[in-house]
């Protein structure tokens, strides 16, 4: 049975203070309000993360996922975060591929299947970020070319490690602009990826896949699309910097 799984993506946003004062509220909000089958998951700036962790883990259903992390194990590579070192500190998720990371930093479909197999490695989980700009969706093959992107970084996973991977999809042209995919538009490309999963690793391996929603997700419109039969939740951005509103799509099951 897949998880139901809301995640919140803090980008580069908050101070120390903001951030512990925005976690402290999610996790009070999540432990008194939130069903215990939802699992939700703060992804603040990595900085934070060891204090923040200490938080969440007093939450059953709670998890904390970095936003990055390096395709290297160790060594001289200034600047970056190994997976271990996220590990021994608590982390529980990363979110790997997402579209910024794509756009600003040239991360590659190679490069991510590297940090997807080291994040593997160190028992935590990824958080695999897919989706199309507005170019790729009004032209031909858009669901294809999203789907190759779970082919190129993913499918040389066994199907034992596959099972440990959730999947985001994040049409790029709806992350942030207030711009939603309808629940149509969100419903028909998830059963589209679950089938290209079942094409490789089997129906009950895809039907295990939690596929969240990502893209200008918010309290209005949570409950449309996490009703969809193929949208297990939602990796949330702009709407996860406010607890209220969090906490309140952690609730739109
Ligand atoms: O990781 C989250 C996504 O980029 C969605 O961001 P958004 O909810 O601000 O559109």
């Amino acid at each position: 049975m897949r998880k139901k799984i809301v995640a919140g993506n803090w980008k580069m946003n908050k101070s120390m203070e903001e951030a512990l004062i925005l976690a402290s509220e999610v996790v009070h909000m999540v432990k008194d309000e939130v069903n215990t089958d939802v699992q939700v998951i703060i992804a603040p700036p990595a900085l934070y993360l060891t204090t923040l962790q200490k938080h969440t883990e007093a939450v059953a259903n709670m998890g904390i996922a970095a936003q990055n992390c390096s395709n290297k194990a160790s060594g001289a590579y200034t600047g970056e975060i190994s997976a271990s070192m996220l590990k021994s500190i608590g982390a529980t998720h990363v979110i790997l591929g997402h579209s910024e990371r794509r756009q600003y930093f040239n991360e590659s479909n190679e490069v991510l299947a590297e940090k997807v197999n080291i994040v593997l490695e160190n028992g935590l989980t990824p958080i695999f970020c897919c989706g199309e700009t507005l170019e790729q969706r009004q032209a031909e093959g858009f669901l294809e070319f999203v789907a190759s992107q779970l082919t190129d970084s993913l499918f040389h996973l066994s199907a034992e490690e596959f099972g440990k991977v959730v999947i985001a999809y994040e049409p790029i042209w709806a992350i942030g602009t207030g711009l939603t995919a309808s629940s149509q538009q969100a419903q028909d490309m998830h059963a589209y990826l679950r089938g290209h999963i079942a094409g490789k690793y089997g129906q009950e391996v895809a039907d295990n896949t939690s596929i969240l929603y990502g893209g200008s997700c918010n309290e209005k419109n949570a409950e449309e699309l996490f009703a969809c039969p193929d949208v297990d939740g939602g990796l949330i951005g702009g709407a996860s910097l406010k607890s209220r509103e969090f906490t309140n799509i952690a609730k739109s099951f």
